[in-house]
């Protein structure tokens, strides 16, 4: 039987099965057959259950490229809360032996650091660069300039979005009651707003006072997930733009929060846990 050995992670909920792809020879060469390894590995009855598939790869740039792939099997740049993930696993395998880490994404070279460490959890630190504000980083249409609580029209309803790259594209929707948003209709539908040419994540927050929001998310490529680290630090940049917060944020989601701060040096940390949760063989055959 060939099988690939895996380790599956969550932070916060959101979680991933990684697999070490320095050493693990059994995964497909061909580059386009990864999708529907992804769709199979994560799916929740015939799978091993995911949010994403992360392959852990090598770098001439950084310590180690992440790559990343949602569940639908689309490759998005970035990953919050999977690249804390990866942190552990690679400083505790002695990839990268070493509490700072360089990783390379589609996003560029972001920065994890594992603050706090037992044998199972850390508390990880994620330098997560700059993020993106101008209408194009997104990428949206319209005219140029920042999207700060700008109106956006869907089914007769206007939403007022501001939209924010982590690396990865955000649409951030303020609301008094985060509880009350109808996340199964609204995520997927604007999900894929026209407005939007490569799709976006959706994020509502209700603010609870200068230092904490609350947060749901409906993700690009792979739906409802319990928490989205890029997605945390685009609602705590978004909160300030707006002057809902400060520059730090506890962002609360449904397991725990995230606390995010937007330096004055423009660069987003993200400070969470990652935590293994077991490690498995997966059948190709
Ligand atoms: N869960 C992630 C984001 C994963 C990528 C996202 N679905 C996208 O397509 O942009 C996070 O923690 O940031």
């Amino acid at each position: 039987m060939i099988a690939i050995k895996f380790v599956k992670f969550h932070g916060l909920g959101n979680d991933f099965v990684i697999v070490d792809a320095l050493e693990e020879s059994g995964l497909p060469e061909n580059r386009e057959e990864l999708p529907g390894l992804a769709r199979d590995v994560c799916h929740r009855r015939f799978g091993v259950g995911a949010d994403g598939l992360i392959l852990i790869k090598k770098s001439d740039k950084a310590d180690i490229y992440m790559q990343i792939i949602n569940s639908d099997g689309s490759e998005p740049e970035m990953c919050g809360n999977g690249i804390r993930c990866v942190a552990k696993y690679v400083y505790d395998a002695g990839i990268v032996p070493r509490r700072q880490i360089r990783v390379e994404t589609l996003a560029g070279i972001i920065l994890p650091e594992i603050i706090t460490d037992d044998h199972k959890a850390a508390m990880v630190k994620v330098d997560m660069g700059q993020p993106g504000l101008e209408r194009s980083d997104i990428p949206m249409l319209g005219p140029a300039g920042r999207v700060v609580g700008e109106p956006l029209e869907h089914r007769g309803e206007i939403f007022r979005v501001t939209a924010v790259s982590m690396g990865n594209p955000h649409c951030v929707i303020f609301v008094d009651d985060v509880q009350a948003v109808p996340l199964y209709q609204l995520g997927p539908e604007l999900e894929v707003h026209p407005a939007f040419p490569r799709k976006a994540n959706i994020e509502f927050v209700q603010v609870l006072n200068q230092g904490e929001v609350i947060m749901r998310v409906w993700e690009r490529g792979a739906g409802y997930t319990m928490a989205c680290g890029t997605g945390a630090c685009a609602a705590g940049v978004a909160s300030c733009l707006n002057g809902y917060t400060g520059r730090k944020v506890m962002v609360h989601l449904q397991a725990g929060p995230l606390e995010i701060e937007w330096s004055v040096n423009n660069h987003v940390y993200m400070t969470g846990p990652a935590r293994k949760v077991f490690t498995g063989d997966y059948p190709l055959e």
